[in-house]
């Protein structure tokens, strides 16, 4: 491969999401007159727009498909090549696409994304969603739907139920409450009234939600310990090409082919066995006549001992980085998720390689407020920070790690609410070594304190509660809290004057 090279650029980066587009963007600007290279499979590229700084570490931006040549229009140096890299060669220091161009490199920068952790790969019936393809053929499907059934409990399905109407949607999580990869059972108790009915209703304000055995008076804070709480004595357990940008589903038309507004049924704690075909189904019935569950293209039988018909199912199951074309006669040391594992300046097991995004797991030792989680605020931290790295080992500067790693934050919406999760919102990794404070009142705001050693560690705040600016400071300060008591989420109290 080392004798075909067409070019060599000091700078190669490959994936155009938002972890590549921005570390390529990050290099260009920073060398302008060295070559850098952007390779990538889709036509289009991501690029991150209308950036906002919503606090010192909570951020929020949209993300754009543009054509590749406004980022070569902007950054003269830049090339953009658009064919999938299918092999690399880590000891000669070049990549191959799939149009059978070979680019040597210095610096390179894998931001190859991830794809869907599909519960199958084979059956036509099950879909996926990541691209705007994929969003196209879920819509497309979805349009002639009268039932769907939803797999996985993370953001896609927490998406997907809130969004589709029309199309009865069977929902079924592992778990004994919804959406775990962000919230708790209390969140989940409180988001749930919004899946009944219509949107616009269950936004109105009403009464309190009864969250503990005992109520607790209105707009109270309430303190749990780590073992009340999981116990029960707690809000729960609830009976019962690149990767899209935010509001993906904004600009389509989630409706399927039924009457009914929104009809959300949630089957807890259970997993799929088995996806019949429509003839496999009829086969097995023969032999074990089952209840009539109607005519449908697909049936699933999930571990509850249910058994759904349904037009298809949505496996929103997580996510694979997308690391094959770069395993093969390389020496990367993978994480347990299959990510490229990087150190604390976003370098791989391998000389002059860098990822950052989807495709990498964070393999450093964390700030105790910190996880990765793959998210496009992460992709652009990342792309930008191994940026900056590469930048650095050229230049043979130190570095330090970005302060962005200390604190773990996301701003979203779910279920038409915002919510703010900080540091280590759910007690990631504190075993029973921690309190919890939480306020909620229904229809209106979920608010939830994590204390360790009286200082606050993590928050979930749900709903519009202007209270991220100030919990983010007293996480960062860890200023001891335990005087404060509940009064930390007195409604009554102006908090913001309190830590003046
Ligand atoms: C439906 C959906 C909704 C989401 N909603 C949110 C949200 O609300 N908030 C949030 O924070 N995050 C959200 N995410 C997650 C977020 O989109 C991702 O974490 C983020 O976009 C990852 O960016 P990336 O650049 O690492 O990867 P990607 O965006 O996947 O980009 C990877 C790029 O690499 C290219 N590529 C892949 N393989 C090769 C190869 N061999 N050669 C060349 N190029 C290659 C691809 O074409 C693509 O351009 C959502 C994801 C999905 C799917
Ligand atoms: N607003 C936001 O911030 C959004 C973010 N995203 C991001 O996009 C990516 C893809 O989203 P998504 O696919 O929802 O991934 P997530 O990782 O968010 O969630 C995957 C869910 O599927 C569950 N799961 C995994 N395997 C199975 C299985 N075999 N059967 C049943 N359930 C299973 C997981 O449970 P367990 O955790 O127990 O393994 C988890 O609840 C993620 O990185 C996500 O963070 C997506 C949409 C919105």
């Amino acid at each position: 491969m080392e004798s075909k090279k067409e070019k060599t650029f000091k700078f190669v980066v490959v994936g155009g999401g938002i972890a590549g587009v921005t570390c390529v963007e990050q290099l260009s600007s920073q060398f302008p007159s060295e070559d850098v290279a952007l390779i990538t499979a889709g036509p289009h590229i991501k690029a991150v727009t209308n950036y906002k700084q919503v606090s010192r570490r909570l951020e929020k931006f949209d993300v754009e498909e543009k054509p590749s040549s406004v980022l070569e229009e902007k950054y003269p140096n830049l090339t953009i090549i658009h064919s999938a890299v299918k092999s690399l060669r880590t000891h000669t220091h070049c990549v191959e696409t799939a149009d059978g161009r070979v680019f040597g490199y210095e610096k390179l920068c894998i931001c190859s994304g991830a794809r869907p952790k599909l519960l199958t790969q084979e059956n036509p019936h099950v879909l996926g969603i990541r691209d705007t393809d994929s969003a196209q053929e879920f819509q497309k499907r979805l349009s002639k739907a009268k039932r769907i059934v939803v797999v996985g409990n993370g953001g896609i399905a927490l998406e997907l139920v809130y969004e589709v109407r029309r199309c009865e949607v069977i929902w079924a999580v592992k778990d004994k409450a919804i959406g775990n990869t962000f919230f708790d059972a209390g969140a989940a108790q409180f988001l749930i009234p919004s899946l009944e009915g219509d949107k616009e209703q269950a936004a109105a304000p009403c009464k309190r939600q009864r969250f503990t055995t005992e109520e607790p008076a209105p707009d109270a804070a309430h303190t749990f310990t780590a073992d009340e709480y999981s116990r029960g004595q707690n809000p729960g357990p609830v009976e019962s090409g690149s990767a899209l940008g935010p509001d993906w589903h904004r600009g389509i038309e989630l409706q399927g082919a039924e009457q009914v507004s929104r009809r959300v049924s949630v089957e807890y704690q259970c997993e799929v066995e088995h996806i019949f075909t429509s003839e496999e189904f009829l086969d097995s019935s023969k032999q074990s006549p089952k209840p009539d569950t109607g005519s449908w293209p697909v049936y699933v039988q999930l571990t509850n001992g249910e058994m759904f018909g349904c037009d298809f199912v949505v496996s929103a199951t997580g996510v694979i980085p997308n690391t094959e074309p770069f395993l093969h006669s390389n020496n990367f040391s993978l994480a347990d998720d299959g990510g490229l594992q990087v150190d604390d300046h976003m370098m791989t097991s391998e000389p002059d390689v860098y990822a950052a995004g989807d495709v990498c797991s964070a393999s450093w030792e964390h700030s105790p407020l910190w996880q990765q989680m793959r998210l496009w605020t992460q992709a652009r931290q990342m792309g930008w920070y191994a940026g900056r790295c590469m930048a650095a080992d050229v230049l043979s500067e130190p570095i330090d790690l970005d302060f962005c790693f200390e604190l773990f934050s996301h701003v979203t919406k779910f279920f038409n609410y915002k919510v703010v999760l900080l540091g280590k919102f759910n007690a990631q990794g504190l075993g029973s070594d921690h309190e919890l404070l939480v306020r909620c009142t229904k229809g209106r705001e979920y608010v939830k304190v994590v204390l360790s050693g009286g200082r606050m560690v993590g928050a979930v705040l749900i709903g519009e509660t202007d209270l991220e600016e100030t919990f983010e400071n007293l996480i960062l300060n860890q200023m001891d809290l335990t005087a404060y008591g509940e009064e930390l989420l007195n409604p009554d109290i102006d908090i913001e004057d309190y830590f003046d």
